[in-house]
């Protein structure tokens, strides 16, 4: 039997025409240049300050090696943000990457050259990119403590979509070069 729709029920999107759905978003944050644990919070609160994202999550902060970084890189800071937004992926990387920059981030350095602030999109909801501006999930995030750690702190139960449980992807890779860093607190209002 074939359904007819009923005229009377009429759906939030076709009342307003612009309710969006609500994608669970994770972002990393790294710092090794400048006042790491000040940038790391201006990130936070900058991301705080964007329309329509909402912080669910504040990850510990941790101390980590530099990962692939040329020699003698300095120790970066690394933690993790739990969001929700109506924004759509490309307009949520467009506004990290106006984070960074507004940290005077410098790409002209080469790769993984110290930086005051870099803002990664790990996940978006169940979103798949492979453009190069814009891969999800993120393509190195299974294979950085840095990432996986604090993300777990936060979600035990953490999903990378189609990669697998970061609980184990974690314990594949080990914590080596990772310290918690107990005395560094990230602040939220929200
Ligand atoms: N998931 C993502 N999150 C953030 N930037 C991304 C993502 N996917 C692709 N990009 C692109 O990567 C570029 C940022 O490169 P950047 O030099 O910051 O890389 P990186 O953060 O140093 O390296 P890595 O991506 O390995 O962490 C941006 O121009 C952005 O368009
Ligand atoms: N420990 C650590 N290593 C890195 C990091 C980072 O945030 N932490 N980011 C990189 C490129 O984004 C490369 N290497």
């Amino acid at each position: 039997m074939s359904e007819t729709p009923n005229p009377n029920i009429i759906d939030a999107d076709t009342l307003t025409g612009e309710m969006r759905p609500i994608r669970r978003v994770v972002v990393g944050l790294g710092s090794n240049l400048g006042e790491r644990l000040s940038n790391l919070q201006g990130a936070v609160d900058a991301l705080a300050d964007t329309p329509d994202v909402w912080i669910t999550g504040l990850s510990p902060v941790y101390e980590s090696e530099p990962v692939d970084c040329p020699p003698d890189s300095p120790k970066f800071l690394n933690a993790v943000v739990l969001i929700d937004t109506t924004l759509a992926a490309n307009r949520l990387l467009d506004r990290a990457l106006a984070i960074e920059d507004a940290y005077d981030r410098d790409r002209s350095d080469g790769l993984n050259a110290p930086r005051t602030l870099d803002v990664d999109l790990i996940v978006v909801g169940d979103r798949r990119s492979d453009t190069e501006t814009l891969r999800l999930p993120h393509p190195h995030a299974h294979e950085r403590a840095f990432v996986l750690q604090p993300w777990l702190d936060l979600e035990p139960d953490a999903q990378i979509p189609g990669v697998g449980a970061v609980k184990e992807l974690l314990d594949k890779i080990g914590t080596d070069g990772l310290t918690r860093r107990d005395d560094l607190v990230l602040e939220s209002d929200e």
